[in-house]
């Protein structure tokens, strides 16, 4: 095995070097970066768009079962999530971290593996960011920042009476990824013998540790000149984020429970686990799959949308937000998804 480094070796500027050195900026609107008090951005005649989200060790990821380069890969990606969920194109992040002493150079590489690749994979320049010590565990905090045409952001405040309700991918499947993880590691735990049984969940357990934005669906859109009325991603829980979309739009909503996207690992596992299929799917969270609504006559373009389902309606604000079975039976949603406190 190759030696390992402490941090301590090449001190915050020698890392802060070594993530500089490998970046490789693409953004034409990325004047400096890594490296000055700022960085310096000339944005085109575009609206910015700019969120954070940060990742904290235990709360967010468990390092027993969370690989460092995925972590990395998922901070860029739930981050580039919220700027897909506005409609927009992310352009340059800043990351900041702070790390345990006991950490090593290499395990900072691995995790900056992932956020490269990230970076990559949704064109976005790293710019800058923070590093500092933890004394309590590891924690990463992105922000992203987006552009997007004047007047094409898309809100959670739009959606209109009558709108279709449209979702990405399939839901479900993340909170299930991370039932099976909790569950291998207690197993490790009573008996480090035991090797964890991964393969049959190899999806689900995918979907926890490696999300990806849909910037491929923001792009898909744009190409068949659909323009969401509201949008929001689902980090939280399909029913969390249903209900901002109607308490800021001022609506009502209908969903059905037949026309929510399952993928069968994740109901097999379900019923492993003796968990309702359907609370997994509506209160999981971290899908990080678009939520959104477009006017009805927009129905003849999504329809030919291979990975999106309409999945409801909107309805006036009186109705209430349901989910109706296949008799046609409504009953008010409750949003138990993920909260902090
Ligand atoms: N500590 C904070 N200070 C200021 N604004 C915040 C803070 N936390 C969240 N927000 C803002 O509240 C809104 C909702 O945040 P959040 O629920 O985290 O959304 P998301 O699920 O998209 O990350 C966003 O506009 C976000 O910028
Ligand atoms: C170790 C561990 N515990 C719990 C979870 C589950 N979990 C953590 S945060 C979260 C929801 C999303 O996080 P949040 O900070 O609310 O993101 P935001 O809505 O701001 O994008 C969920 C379901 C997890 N992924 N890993
Ligand atoms: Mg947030």
């Amino acid at each position: 095995m190759s030696e390992l480094t402490p941090l301590s070796e090449v001190g915050e500027f020698g890392l802060i070097r070594r993530i500089k050195e490998k970046v490789v900026l693409q953004h034409p609107s990325t004047i400096k970066g890594i490296g000055d008090d700022a960085a310096v951005l000339e944005p085109e005649e575009k609206q910015l768009v700019v969120t954070s989200d940060m990742l904290l060790e235990g709360i967010h990821f468990d390092l027993t079962f969370c690989p460092l380069k995925h972590l990395g890969y998922k901070a860029v990606a739930v981050n580039v999530s919220d700027i897909a969920a506005m409609n927009a194109k992310p352009t340059q992040i800043t990351v900041n971290i702070a790390v345990g002493a006991r950490y090593t150079v290499e395990a900072i590489d691995e995790l900056y593996e992932g956020i490269r690749l990230a970076c990559e994979n949704y064109k976005v320049d790293l710019v800058g960011g923070d590093t500092t010590s933890s004394r309590t565990g590891l924690v990463i905090s992105i922000t992203a920042i987006g552009e997007v045409a004047k007047g094409e952001a898309a809100m959670r405040s739009g959606a209109k009476v009558n709108d279709l309700i449209c979702l990405t991918g399939d839901i479900g499947s993340a909170y299930m990824g991370l039932q099976v993880l909790e569950r291998e590691k207690q197993a490790f735990m009573a008996d480090p013998e035991m090797q964890p049984q991964l393969d049959k969940y190899e999806y689900i357990v995918g979907r926890q540790l490696k999300p990806e934005a849909r910037m491929d669906v923001i792009y898909e859109l744009k190409e068949f000149g659909i323009k969401p009325t509201a949008m929001i991603d689902v980090s939280d829980g399909l029913a969390s984020e249903l209900m901002h979309i109607c308490s800021q739009s001022g609506v009502g909503a209908t969903i059905y429970r037949e026309n929510l996207p399952a993928d069968n690992q994740m109901l097999e596992a379900a019923m492993e686990f003796n968990l309702d299929p359907v609370m997994c799917m509506l209160n999981g969270g971290e899908d990080y799959e678009l939520l959104f609504t477009i006017p009805l006559e927009d129905y003849e373009k999504i329809k030919n949308l291979p990975d999106v389902s309409l999945i409801g309606k909107i309805t006036e604000a009186s109705e209430g937000v349901n989910l109706a079975n296949k008799h046609g039976q409504a009953f008010p949603l409750k949003a138990q998804g993920w909260t902090h406190f």
